[in-house]
């Protein structure tokens, strides 16, 4: 059954690249205004999972996909879905900062120019709030029209989950976001992401087992393209019941 608080409903999911089988009967329910962290040793399909709920994987060549994925009540993969309107209301900040080769205040309002918003005055409140949630805004306010490229890797990074904000997604979808930063930068995304969960759902891919522990509810443990376990955190990292998650949180392997 269905909890209310559910925003992604998962059902045996199954996902191949050519032969390659790579997500195996996932049913996972993700929790609305929840951090959910996906964690697992290299190349057993966190980032292909993260993936498939905003249809990140349509662009790629022979990948296919059965069973269900629901966001809310709609079929992320039903006719009637409108990829562009999933985007918005999924959105995504990958492992390396990507900003756009154009200015701070350009980077935010990209997306929101793109959807039709002209009017300067509500472009500059789109920048500012987007800028005050990311946690950006005073280390940049004096500098919206300098070339993004001038900032930190860290900056570069909350800029990006800036840019996703600026869209008001429900979800946003950070595949290892702190990979590419430093302690300091990383610690300051953490935050962020505690911040963050008041308004958005997120879901996060980290390889880093503190970093799961320190941010988010839930954890779901991949390995070889399967859910070994998913459940509260505390309890993943605590009390694990399957003896593959305890071999991998202690370090057994992975
Ligand atoms: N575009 C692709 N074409 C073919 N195989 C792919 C493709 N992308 C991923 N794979 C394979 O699918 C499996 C899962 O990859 P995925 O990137 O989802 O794993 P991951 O757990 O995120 O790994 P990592 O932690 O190293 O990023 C791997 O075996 C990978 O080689």
């Amino acid at each position: 059954m269905k909890m209310n608080d559910t925003i992604f409903h998962v059902k045996d999911l199954n996902l191949y690249y050519g032969e390659k089988h790579a997500l195996k009967d996932i049913c996972m329910d993700i929790e609305k205004n929840k951090v959910t962290a996906l964690i697992g040793p290299s190349g057993c399909g966190k980032s292909t999972f993260l993936r498939c709920l905003n249809r990140m994987n349509d662009l790629i060549d022979g990948c296919k996909i059965e069973g269900k994925i629901e966001i809310d009540t709609t079929d992320v993969y039903g006719d009637k879905l409108n990829v562009v309107d999933l985007r918005t209301r999924v959105g995504m900040v990958f492992q390396k900062p990507n900003p756009f080769p154009m200015s701070i205040f350009d980077n935010i309002t990209y997306g929101p120019r793109c959807q039709g918003i002209k009017n300067k005055k509500v472009l500059s409140e789109i920048v500012e709030q987007s800028l005050r949630k990311a946690a950006l805004w005073d280390e940049v306010k004096d500098r919206l029209h300098d070339s993004a490229f001038g900032l930190s890797g860290g900056q570069q990074q909350r800029l990006c989950i800036a840019r996703a904000i600026a869209m008001e997604p429900e979800v946003i979808l950070m595949d290892e976001p702190t990979s590419a930063l430093d302690p300091i930068a990383t610690s300051k995304i953490e935050d962020l992401i505690e911040e963050l969960k008041k308004d958005y759902t997120i879901v996060i891919v980290t390889h880093s087992m503190q970093q799961a522990s320190r941010v988010s509810d839930r954890t779901a443990f991949f390995l070889m393209g399967e859910v070994v376990e998913y459940d509260k955190t505390s309890t993943i990292f605590q009390q694990p019941k399957d003896k593959r998650t305890e071999d991998y949180i202690t370090g057994r392997f992975g």
